[in-house]
């Protein structure tokens, strides 16, 4: 990671032992305009190539006294820094200083009534935790493990009926542990705790914007790639790689090349209107490869999801050496036909819109965190690649680009694109892809976008599309028997899309999109309604 970054913003690190919200720690520091980056919980201080001003130890799947449960890095305590434990945090610092943790009688699981302790005169630190909050406040908790003896000098901040230490803190050293989630919207106040910490204890400056990171961001990217470096950009007309590549216009020029490539699971029509939008609205002059024959090839028969994403993320890295070769030996060959032509810099460089949560969801952190599902652009690498990776958008959240992308004067229509995965209708077509089955996907796609959009409805989905299943069903048209495909509509509702509820449609809309891809899509004779949220079902079929 850069250190540049660092060095213009205080910086929190987050450990992560694989909660499920360890992530909203991220996004609360970020709120506070305070820059942070989590990193998996074995990482070492002693490796680390920047300083923290303030670490959070994560939840975790875990119990402190599994075998083989992570553990902390011990230097994280002598590193001279503010250190805050949440829940299975907390549970770290307790075992690590001499305390006890057990599992508890009275399993916590959803919400419970904290009562702040307040210590008093001579305690100035400790309680600054929970400065400006007296009394009792909500919190909400999810544990099954509890401190059941506390740590020689520790003290007792906060207290549940059942939890006598769900807040605690070191008499003297900054460190402090709190058993419930504070980064959770459900514990109202604990935004106020993730705020004092951050601000008041590890008196961190709130000076991190998406302006700044703008400026710093391009300043960065000018920095890696020198004075001729050229770079090629993965660029699929989705949010994400337009914000990337937008930003990397802004910061390179034409040194930045970027491709799409037609794999042949595109929408319809896709190609055409990316390669315009592009232009139109960036001022991005983008190539379009066509390798569809090759990906459609390749994926023949393959109906396993993750051998789909492999194959596709191995071959998009092919086709992008590819273009970088062409791109080279074009500029050779001009400065062979006149040797007075300014000679232009290798390609290195790969730029991908890879966002935070395809990297959460796709590695496995030595154990805590599961793999769900690997996006092609993280787990679905080409392992000997040539080009380097810049991903400017990695930290980041989707609303968080969409906010970057408004700022760079990006037009509403592009930043409030509903995501489109690269692996496209190879996952969204249940079974062998052929081109027969992204023919009939893709013209229930188009009905289905454009009855949303007629409807006014587009803008408050955060994600529609057709599923095609390989199952047939029987049916009657025009007085005939019909065996033929299902297509399964799914229209969800999130904000970081790592959690999604189904949208709920007025049923006339429904009516009119299942009654046109009916009468429209022939081999299509039935049309259902996804009604699963996130979890337990994830936003694609696949
Ligand atoms: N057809 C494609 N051609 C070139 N690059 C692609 C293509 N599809 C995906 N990518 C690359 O993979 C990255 C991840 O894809 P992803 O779909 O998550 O992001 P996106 O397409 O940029 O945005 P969105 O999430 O809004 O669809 C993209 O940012 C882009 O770099
Ligand atoms: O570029 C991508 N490559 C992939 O392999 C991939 N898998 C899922 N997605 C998108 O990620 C978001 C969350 O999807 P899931 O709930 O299905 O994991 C949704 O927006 C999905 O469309 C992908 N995007
Ligand atoms: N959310 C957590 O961090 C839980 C920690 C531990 N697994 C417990 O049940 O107490
Ligand atoms: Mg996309």
């Amino acid at each position: 990671m850069a250190t540049e970054i660092h060095d213009a913003y205080d910086s929190v690190l987050i450990l992560d032992f694989g909660s499920q919200y360890s992530h909203l720690i991220t996004r609360r520091c970020r709120e506070i305009n305070v820059y942070c980056e989590m990193l998996p919980c074995t990482q070492k201080m002693a490796d680390l190539d920047w300083k923290p001003k303030g670490i959070i130890l994560s939840g975790s799947p875990f119990s402190v006294y599994d075998e083989g449960a992570p553990r902390v890095d011990p230097a994280v305590f002598d590193y001279g820094v503010p250190v805050l434990g949440v829940c299975y945090g907390l549970q770290e610092i307790a075992l690590n200083h001499g305390g006890k943790v057990d599992p508890c009688t009275h399993r916590e699981y959803g919400f419970a009534t904290l009562e702040v302790v307040k210590l008093g005169a001579g305690h100035e630190l400790a309680d600054k935790l929970f400065e400006g909050i007296c009394g009792e406040m909500q919190v909400w908790m999810s544990h099954g493990d509890q401190v059941t003896a506390l740590p020689p000098h520790y003290n007792v901040i906060g207290k549940t009926p059942t939890a006598p230490y769900a807040a605690i803190a070191h008499e003297s050293k900054p460190i402090f542990g709190v058993q419930f989630h504070a980064e959770v919207t459900h514990s109202p106040r604990g935004k106020e705790v993730i705020k004092s910490f951050v601000l008041s204890i590890c008196k961190c400056k709130p000076n991190w914007t998406m302006e700044t990171f703008i400026d710093k961001e391009i300043a960065r990217i000018r920095q890696i790639c020198g004075e001729k470096g050229r770079v090629i950009g993965a660029v699929s007309g989705g949010v994400d790689s337009s914000v990337a590549a937008k930003l990397m216009h802004e910061a390179i020029g034409d040194r930045f090349h970027a491709v799409m490539v037609d794999n042949g699971v595109l929408r319809e029509n896709e190609a055409i209107q990316v390669h315009k939008m592009l232009f139109e609205d960036l001022g991005v002059n983008l190539t379009v490869v066509d390798a569809s024959d090759r990906f459609l090839t390749k994926l023949e028969g393959v109906e396993d999801p993750e051998q789909k994403r492999k194959i596709i993320g191995n071959m998009f890295i092919h086709v992008f050496e590819e273009e970088a070769a062409k791109i080279e030996a074009a500029a050779e060959k001009e400065l062979e036909e006149n040797p007075k032509a300014e000679a232009k810099g290798k390609i290195e460089w790969l730029l991908q819109g890879t966002l935070y949560p395809d990297v959460i969801e796709s590695i496995s952190f030595k154990g805590p965190s599961a793999t769900i599902k690997t996006h092609h652009n993280v787990g679905g690498l080409l392992k000997d690649m040539k080009l380097k990776l810049i991903e400017p958008l990695r930290e980041l959240f989707k609303d968080e680009v969409r906010a970057l992308g408004r700022l760079l004067g990006i037009p509403a229509h592009l930043v409030g694109r509903h995501p489109f995965p690269g692996p496209g209708l190879a996952i969204r077509i249940l079974g062998p892809v052929t081109r027969e089955q992204v023919k009939i996907a893709q013209k229930a796609d188009t009905i289905y976008i454009d009855e949303i959009r007629r409807a006014g409805l587009y803008d408050q989905i955060s994600q529609a599309f057709a599923v095609l299943l390989p199952v047939k069903a029987v049916g009657v048209q025009g007085d005939k028997r019909t065996y033929d495909q299902v297509v399964v509509l799914r229209a969800v509702q999130t904000e970081d899309f790592m959690t999604a509820d189904w949208y709920v449609f007025p049923p006339e809309v429904l009516r009119r999109i299942s009654s046109r891809i009916t009468n429209e899509v022939a081999g299509v004779n039935r049309v259902t309604y996804d009604i699963s949220s996130k979890p337990p079902g994830t936003v694609e079929w696949l």
